[in-house]
């Protein structure tokens, strides 16, 4: 069985974000000088380090709630694994520091305070369930902490737990029940209510809802639903109404809760929507205790508006033994038990173990909450120009006199690819990595890119340049443009008075293709000098001579200029930084007007 589960939940599983990336380069500079260096496989950076705890080179993962051996085995295989279950808030803050991934269910709050102690350690949060409720996405995001859940693999369990609420509240089994173990036999007292004919409203029409509604059809009901954000086309291919929120509430015989707990959804069962529903309504909740205001429902069953309610999950959980909602005689309850089945946590447990791994080493998450999500197969394609995007972020920020004062930015993507074709999120979260990191202490990642950007009052505006030709790449060029800065390379400032770099990918290898106006082509690995000089013959053999006395090894040259023996901009590309009384003998070779070193 737990085999046939994992199989379901790998089935709906989005595929596993591996990179892959050519490193052949063949170029075709305006003038160049190349030389064989192996390149390392880049990775898209999420975590800054897969920490080390300073004895072990593993990482540590806290695993706060019980989960699935599948997923533990998984994880073992990759880090170092804390099982420390029902850990007060103080002591879940004091370990935190010594981890970097966390995992939970619903019973652990992820709130500020764990972010705040983890002192930047913590890099991933995995959810090991769907509801992100417990967990602090804001403060996450703000510390650059990647949040991951795991979607799928509870569906079903959800759902089957729902209809499982749905027919036992009908033929009153639970309480039926306690009533024969205290030694009664009450047939006429517990008399139900048929499903058939019967109409249920599904709120929240996702995974869940469309299991339930699938599954209620199967019971001969009649099911509509409300989601706002739902296709109506899945719901026509099961038979599914999707009305308006009063239609739905005013129409049912059963109303069944399947939405996310959020600002637009708490409490949205109250005394008011109560008043809209049929008379004897039922309702069961296996989303959130916090979308039903509870008060307002044990109201509502006194007044017999509502018939009976089924309960999984309660605004508090557990909630408090005198609780007059779950002490009501009409209310079914079960412990938050949705998930619960052997199947559905094992393979959460993997879904979950998968992600965290895979998060930290550095890949895309395909179930990150607080970043973009980016299919496999766009991945693939981007990641070059992911690796370009950042280092003409760094190149552009150095470019600029003091590095500091950089607060206009605007990026063009020049592509053939109609817009809704190309996603730059990712390209602009690299951008401005790239012109963060070099003057600051901050850690720039993916999920912390817009937030740090907005905090340093860096505005980064994109644009598309749209181009002929074939979309078979994703893009052709990429510009970055500062506004309102002096550069300390005069010759990166662009006719229209910004400091300007442009690059291409050449055979998957980023490639610096501009310079202000000047037109160069040196592969962005290693670091750069970039040096304006009179056009003329013996420059290269000069400034190459200089590098090759102070074994300073170059790995590509390229000059290029506004007109034969006029000015031009030579781009070296180095693998050591030059030492500062090399770069002043360069800066002294009388042709040279202005030099500039720049690290990748
Ligand atoms: N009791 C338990 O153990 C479990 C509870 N859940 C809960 O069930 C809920 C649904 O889970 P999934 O179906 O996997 O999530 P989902 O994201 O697939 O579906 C949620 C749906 O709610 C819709 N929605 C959002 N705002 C809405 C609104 N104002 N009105 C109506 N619909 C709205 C969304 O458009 C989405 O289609 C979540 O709250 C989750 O935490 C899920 C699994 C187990
Ligand atoms: O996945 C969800 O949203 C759930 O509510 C399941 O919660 P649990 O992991 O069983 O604490």
């Amino acid at each position: 069985m737990a085999t046939s589960a994992a199989s379901h939940a790998a089935s709906l599983r989005q595929p596993s974000l591996k990179l892959s990336l050519s490193s052949k380069q063949s170029l075709s500079p305006l003038f160049s000088v190349s030389f064989n260096r192996k390149r390392a496989p880049p990775r898209l950076v999420i975590i800054a380090s897969a920490a080390a705890d300073g004895i072990s080179s593993k990482p540590t993962v806290l695993i706060a709630e019980k989960l699935g051996q599948a997923g533990l085995d998984l994880l073992q295989e990759f880090a170092n694994v804390d099982c420390a279950y029902n850990l007060s808030p103080e002591e879940l803050c004091t370990k935190i520091s010594l981890c970097d991934a966390l995992i939970v269910r619903s019973g652990t709050k992820v709130n500020r305070d764990v972010f705040e102690s983890s002192a930047g350690r913590l890099k991933v949060v995995g959810r090991a369930g769907v509801g992100i409720d417990n967990v602090d996405l804001a403060a996450a995001t703000e510390f650059g902490c990647l949040v991951v859940n795991a979607p799928t693999a509870n569906t079903v369990a959800a759902a089957e737990h729902g209809i499982a609420l749905l027919a036992a509240m009908a033929r009153n089994v639970a309480q039926a029940d306690a009533s024969v173990k205290a030694g009664k036999w009450q047939r006429n007292k517990y008399v139900g209510v048929s499903l058939v004919g019967k109409t249920l409203a599904v709120l929240g029409f996702g995974k869940v809802g469309s299991e339930v509604a699938r599954r209620a059809k199967g019971l001969g009901m009649h099911v509509i639903a409300h989601d706002p954000y739902a296709p109506a086309d899945r719901a026509r291919a099961i038979g599914v109404d999707l009305v308006s929120f009063d239609e739905a509430i005013a129409t049912a015989d059963f109303i069944s809760l399947h939405m996310p707990l959020t600002p637009a959804t708490s409490k949205v069962l109250n005394d008011e929507t109560f008043g809209k529903m049929k008379k004897g309504v039922r309702i069961i909740n296996v989303a959130r205790g916090g979308v039903i205001d509870e008060e307002a429902l044990v109201r509502a069953l006194d007044s017999g508006r509502v018939a009976q309610a089924a309960l999984d999950v309660f605004t508090v959980e557990p909630p408090p033994a005198d609780s007059k909602l779950v002490q009501h005689e009409r209310v079914t309850v079960t412990p938050h038990l949705g998930a619960s089945t052997m199947e559905a946590q094992e393979g959460v447990a993997i879904e979950i173990a998968e992600a965290v791994v895979g998060a930290l080493k550095g890949e895309l998450a395909a179930t990150a909450v607080n970043a973009p999500m980016v299919p496999a197969e766009v991945l693939t394609e981007l990641k070059p120009f992911v690796e370009l995007a950042e280092k003409l972020g760094r190149l552009a920020v150095q470019l600029v006199a003091g590095g500091s004062g950089v607060k206009t930015v605007k990026v063009s993507y020049a592509s053939s690819r109609a817009p809704d074709d190309l996603d730059t999120r990712l390209l602009r979260a690299m951008i401005t990595k790239g012109l963060i990191e070099p003057i600051s202490d901050v850690f720039v990642n993916l999920v912390n890119a817009d937030y740090t950007a907005k905090q340093r009052g860096l505005r980064l505006t994109e644009e598309r340049i749209l181009l002929d030709g074939s979309p078979e790449s994703p893009l052709e060029f990429i510009q970055v443009q500062i506004a309102n800065v002096e550069s300390k390379f005069a010759s990166a400032i662009s006719e229209s008075g910004e400091i300007k770099v442009e690059g291409r990918v050449k055979d998957g290898v980023p490639h610096l293709t501009k310079v202000g106006s000047f037109e160069v082509d040196v592969s962005l690995e290693g670091s750069i000098i970039l040096c304006r000089q009179v056009d003329q013959p013996g420059m290269i053999g000069k400034v190459g001579s200089i590098l090759g006395s102070e074994n300073v090894n170059v790995s590509f040259m390229s000059v290029g200029r506004v007109a034969p023996r006029k000015h031009a901009v030579m781009a070296i590309g180095v693998d050591e930084q030059p030492r500062k009384e090399t770069l002043k003998k360069i800066g002294d070779v009388p042709a040279i007007e202005e030099f500039v070193f720049l690290k990748l």
